[in-house]
């Protein structure tokens, strides 16, 4: 079998920004080494949590930490970034004038994503999105990060589950590259991701229902009829818990992924982030035919008013997140 690698890929793909081979390459090589701790598991007496609260007001766990670090040294050395923001940090890093001189580019990231299931051993992730410095490599200042998600150059995550994979865009359709433990190699397996148009399995955490708005409501208590509602088909439901585990089976099979604002969130803005979750799962999701909307407009679209803002997804098989919007509508 003629096995194209990421390397292979990154040097006949038609880049517009010649700098993103660097910038994927050390991205793969930062994956890998999360990968390693994670696999690792309780060997490295890391799968716990700490003392510290991150700015979102959440506990963070030690690989948490670990890999929010190992992502900021391993991809600063190349030079291209003038600064880098992370769910994990208060504020932007600032990238060492040593690294900065050709900086041209942001790195927004979720080091750990999913990590209240790391210690049972359940798919966890890193989620990455890449944007242009405004300014050149001057230094960067908060809103210069806070660009909608339609001006990112790349966007991806890395899945360590089963096995490791890594799947990205930079505009060009989702692909999707498995790492070969032996060669230590990511490998084309998933070229061109699409998501089916229609599909009858949903994932949201029903423990909030009491807490949804009416359209959220409707629409779940459709699903849940099933062949004898109005949608007139039989839905499957799945919760992983961790976002990159759900667009990834979407991408793979189909279904949507819901996270909406509810009672409880509402002041909050809702759950999940836009900067380091919700615009590059969206633009994957988008590069693969599927939708991505907040209940009222593509997630894309969105003006960001803070680093850490936090935002309603709606995303997945095109024709379910329609049917959706008919529901807000209404
Ligand atoms: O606690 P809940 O409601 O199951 O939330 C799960 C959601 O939270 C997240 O885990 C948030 O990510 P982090 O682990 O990076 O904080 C998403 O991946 C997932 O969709
Ligand atoms: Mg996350
Ligand atoms: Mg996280």
């Amino acid at each position: 079998m003629n096995k194209t690698t990421l390397a292979e890929f990154l040097t006949h793909a038609e880049l517009a920004e010649p700098a993103l081979r660097g910038m994927i390459t050390d991205i793969a090589q930062a994956c890998k080494a999360i990968a390693v701790q994670v696999n690792k598991g309780s060997l490295l007496g890391t799968m716990g949590s700490l003392e510290a609260q991150n700015v979102q007001g959440e506990t963070q766990k030690q690989l948490d930490v670990i890999s929010n670090d190992l992502f900021l040294q391993m991809n600063q050395q190349g030079g291209h970034y003038a600064g880098m923001a992370s769910e994990e940090m208060d504020e932007p890093y600032l990238i060492p004038e040593r690294y900065r001189q050709h900086g041209r580019y942001l790195l927004l990231f979720d080091p750990l994503d999913g990590s209240s299931n790391v210690n049972l051993n359940l798919s966890v992730g890193t989620i990455f999105s890449i944007l242009r410095c405004p300014h050149g490599i001057s230094e960067p200042l908060v809103m210069d990060f806070l660009q909608p998600g339609s001006a990112q150059v790349c966007a991806g995550y890395a899945l360590y589950g089963s096995s490791t994979m890594l799947v990205l865009t930079i505009g060009q359709g989702v692909h999707g590259f498995t790492l070969d433990q032996d060669s230590g190699d990511f490998v084309l397996t998933h070229a061109t991701m699409q998501i089916a148009a229609s599909s009858n399995e949903f994932a949201i955490n029903m423990a909030r229902q009491r807490w949804w708005d009416a359209p959220v409501q409707r629409y779940i208590a459709d699903c849940q009829a099933g062949s004898e509602g109005p949608l007139g088909k039989d839905y499957n439901m799945r919760w992983v818990a961790s976002m990159v585990a759900e667009v990834h089976r979407i991408l793979i099979r189909g279904g949507v992924f819901m996270y909406p604002v509810d009672a409880r969130t509402r002041e909050a803005g809702g759950r999940l982030r836009l900067m380091y979750e919700a615009n590059p799962m969206a633009w994957l999701v988008e590069q693969a035919g599927g939708l991505a909307s907040d209940g009222q407009q593509r997630i894309l679209d969105i003006t960001p008013q803070g680093l850490h803002q936090r935002v309603a997804v709606y995303l997945g098989s095109r024709e379910e997140i329609q049917r959706m919007a008919t529901y807000f509508k209404a």
